[in-house]
């Protein structure tokens, strides 16, 4: 479904991403882990094309995304960013179907199933109460909730996700996280990075490391996130603790 092949970037004479090949197929759930500043959001807006880049190769479905248009390429593949702040007082539901726009037929506009595809990621990720109120006027979990509900709107088979849980209180991001791993068992292919390994081990099936614009590990979860790998990332000792059929990353205090 994504395949990508030596993608380098650079920030003017700064060498970001090196090298990076990766594939990943449809169905499947990706954490994405690796330091502050290692490349997580540059390598997601390459995916995106957002960031120009130059001699390495990224197809979506075997389509040379390059050449689609921005209508095409939103149908592919949605994005829920870092941090978006809206400058417009949209209500929460316009936001949300604004992620259908790629579907829009010109000047016909919003059709019932846009509505019907809004209404039920509002539903999904439990936001009802707020629909109706304008985006300029949420806290920042709520934005983030309001962003990831406009994404699953979008319907299209590659989610990319960055850091989307960081502003969630425990029950949301635990619960975003299974609507992440439900998503994947219906046929997408989804990439989500979090600063919190237990997220990625709690629910990412595959787990790709980045550090310094490199590939550190890449592979399933289980295989890959290793107390060594751990302190290599974070550079601290972990322990990870078994239950019966869990595990929990905990730092050595
Ligand atoms: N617009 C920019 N111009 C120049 N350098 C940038 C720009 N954006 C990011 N960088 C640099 O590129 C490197 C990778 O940044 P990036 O945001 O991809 O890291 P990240 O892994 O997502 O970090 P974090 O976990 O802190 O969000 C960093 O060294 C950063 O300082």
């Amino acid at each position: 479904m994504l395949e990508i092949k030596n993608l380098n970037f650079y920030y003017g004479n700064n060498h970001i991403l090196k090298n990076i090949s990766f594939n990943a197929e449809s169905g499947s759930l990706w954490g994405l882990m690796g330091p502050n500043g290692s490349g997580k959001t540059t390598f997601f807006k390459c995916i995106l094309g957002l960031l120009k880049h130059t001699g390495s190769q990224i197809k979506i479905n075997h389509l040379d995304y390059e050449k689609l248009n921005t209508s095409k390429l939103a149908k592919l593949i949605s994005y829920v960013p870092q941090e978006h702040k809206p400058p417009f007082p949209f209500t929460v539901r316009e936001m949300i179907l604004m992620g259908r726009s790629p579907y829009m037929g010109g000047i016909f506009g919003l059709k019932k199933e846009d509505y019907i595809e809004a209404e039920k990621a509002i539903e999904m990720v439990n936001i009802a109460d707020i629909s109706d109120k304008p985006v300029t006027a949420l806290s920042g979990g709520q934005r983030q909730l309001t962003l990831i509900a406009r994404s699953i709107a979008q319907n299209a088979p590659v989610m990319i996700l960055d850091e989307p849980t960081s502003a969630l209180d425990f029950n949301n991001q635990i619960t975003i996280w299974k609507i992440l791993k439900k998503l994947a068992e219906t046929g997408k292919l989804i990439i989500a990075c979090s600063h919190d390994p237990n997220h990625i081990l709690w629910f990412a099936e595959n787990t790709l490391v980045i550090k310094n614009g490199e590939i550190l590990a890449n592979g399933k979860t289980d295989d890959v996130i290793t107390n060594s790998l751990l302190k290599e990332i974070y550079g601290i000792e972990y322990n990870i603790l078994h239950n019966d059929n869990s595990k929990i990353i905990q730092p050595v205090l």
